[in-house]
């Protein structure tokens, strides 16, 4: 192999807790410095390619400004999702005072994380993953990093191996991102680590004694553990003319194919929700040419996750592009012929539709667990620390259902880096080891140009404190309850919420008086650990 060397910097350039990108040839390398050493990886995350030297070095870690991946500096290894792959980890040595880095010619900064090799005659076991979404996934691939060396096979309904399902409502709906761009994993990297995807395959039934699943065509399959990842299902409106063409729910590729399909011929779309489905989908929507109308039942566009003023902030953002609001509305028929045609308000009002999006929340897609303990409320899977509900029985992502280590409430989110990071410890367990979740709930939208990142969980709050200028989109707003920071949303203040999230993991949060006060360098206080 050919490699490329420079002298990436002076060995006083750096002190030891500070990280800069450097290039070596082509090359973009994120150099740090620790107790005294050198140390070089790629710089660039494995989820979306964000600066790493943009985020905060924590103790041996990097966290990525954008999505809060983790990354060792020391080695590459990648601690903590939504990215899968690590990055790739080159020599460094110093030789007077220059630090000198050695690059192969055609490094692309990443590296597949060490799996270990299928081989039934070591380990005859058969472990399930049902559901083949971000937690199934990521669950998939720790098996092997953790050194399983049984069969694993994947289950979903669905016709595609897993893909990026956070990039429907957004890019891929907007026509920026490409039926090519939207796997997770290449067909090859299955069979080379011997993850058997079942496509098409919908299970009807788990019987978590006998240890079996049954499928919707009558089949069965064994296991010796079992992860159940299903994720969420859409609400129907159940109203006349619901079953009309043209309306759509919005969670698969399929459903985003079908609506792009529909939407060739442009014209009026009606979206029904103002939560993040909904929200995204009509900015992807106006993006495509459609005339977009929200009917929402509430009076603020997501008012109840980020409070009035940031909620207001989206509304402006959503008109000052063209799309119209009717609040304090539902809808309660529809009508056509054959096709949706009219949307009809519960005031009278009628609106002209070609297509209607409805995204007015899912449920825990889990109706074909029997014997496990579903919460009342919503269905979802109670689990214990482990992500486990019963014997060989593990859950994760938006089905599950967990105490909040920071506040004692059982709680159940929908967000992509949740999901990942529980398939993976549900995969330690799975593999032997015994390792608690203790994860800090994390998501990130973006509608238009208006990017919004949110860190904790926070159902209530006090107070929202809010740092920084709202209209110009480059805030940081705190939900305090109780004297504590629950949640943190954030827009354009992308270091410092990888800061922040950092200290609310560590439970090293400033005090209420301090953020009241302003002026707090949260990237210090988290390079500090
Ligand atoms: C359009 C959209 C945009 C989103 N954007 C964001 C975002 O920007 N940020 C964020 O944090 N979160 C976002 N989310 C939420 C995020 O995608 C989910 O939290 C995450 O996908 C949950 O992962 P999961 O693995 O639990 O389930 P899923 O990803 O939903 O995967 C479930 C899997 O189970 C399979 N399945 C279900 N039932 C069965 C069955 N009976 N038999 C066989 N297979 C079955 C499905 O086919 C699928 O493969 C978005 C969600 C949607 C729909
Ligand atoms: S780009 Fe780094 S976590 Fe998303």
């Amino acid at each position: 192999m050919k490699y490329i060397e420079a002298i990436a910097a002076n060995v006083n350039d750096l002190k030891d807790g500070d990280m800069r990108q450097v290039r070596v040839g082509e090359k973009e390398v994120l150099l740090n410095k620790l107790d005294g050493k050198f140390y070089a990886i790629g710089a660039h995350c494995s989820h979306y390619g964000a600066p790493l030297a943009k985020g905060v070095l924590s103790g041996h870690h990097v966290v990525c400004p954008w999505h809060n991946a983790c990354f060792d500096v020391t080695n590459g290894d990648q601690n903590q999702p939504p990215g899968l792959d690590a990055l790739a980890c080159y020599e460094v040595r110093v030789e007077g005072e220059n630090v000198i880095v050695s690059v192969p010619e055609n490094t692309t900064g990443l590296r597949s994380p060490d799996m270990a090799q299928f081989d039934p005659n070591i380990d005859g076991r058969t472990f399930v993953i049902l559901g083949a979404g971000t937690a199934g996934t990521h669950a998939a691939e720790t098996l092997r990093t953790a050194g399983y060396q049984g069969r694993i096979v994947m289950i979903t309904k669905e016709d595609k191996l897993p893909y990026d399902r956070t990039k429907l409502s957004k890019a891929y709906l907007a026509g920026k991102a490409s039926p090519e761009e939207m796997p997770l994993r290449s067909p090859e990297f299955y069979d080379e680590h011997h993850i058997e995807v079942l496509l098409n395959q919908q299970v009807k039934q788990v019987d978590t004694t006998a240890k079996k699943l049954t499928f919707s065509n009558g089949d069965s399959l064994s296991y010796d553990a079992l992860l159940v990842a299903t994720g969420g299902k859409p609400r129907q409106l159940d109203v006349p003319g619901a079953d009309l063409r043209n309306i759509f729910t919005l969670r698969s590729f399929e459903d985003a194919n079908h609506i792009l399909t529909a939407a060739e011929s442009k014209g009026r779309a009606v979206v029904i929700g103002s939560s993040f489905i909904g929200m995204e989908t009509a900015a992807a929507l106006t993006q495509q040419g459609f005339d977009v109308t929200i009917v929402s039942p509430d009076d603020v566009p997501l008012k109840k996750i980020f409070g009035e003023q940031i909620g207001k902030r989206f509304q402006q953002v959503h008109e000052e592009n063209g799309v119209n609001f009717k609040f304090n509305s539902k809808a309660v028929k529809f009508e056509g012929n054959g096709q949706v045609e009219t949307v009809i308000l519960d005031n009278g009002d009628r609106l002209a539709a070609n297509i209607v999006i409805i995204g007015i929340g899912v449920q825990p897609a889990t109706d074909f667990l029997q014997d496990v303990n579903l919460h009342p409320k919503d269905h979802s899977v109670v689990v214990d620390e482990y992500l486990r509900a019963a014997d060989g029985l593990y859950i994760a992502g938006d089905i599950a259902r967990y105490l909040d280590w920071r506040t004692g409430e059982s709680i159940r989110v929908e967000h992509w880096r949740v999901a990942a990071q529980q398939g993976r410890i549900a995969a330690h367990n799975m593999a032997g080891k015994s390792v608690k979740f203790r994860g800090l709930p994390f998501f990130w939208t973006m509608q238009f140009k208006f990017p919004l990142r949110y860190v904790g969980h926070a159902e209530s709050w006090d107070e929202i404190i809010i740092d920084g200028d709202l209209q110009k989109q480059e805030f940081i707003a705190f939900y305090v309850a109780k004297n504590q920071v629950l949640a943190v949303a954030t827009s354009h203040r992308d270091q410092e919420t990888a800061a922040i999230s950092e200290l609310m993991r560590l439970n090293q949060m400033p005090s209420i008086d301090e953020l009241r006060n302003g002026k707090v360098d949260f990237v210090n206080r988290a390079r500090s650990n």
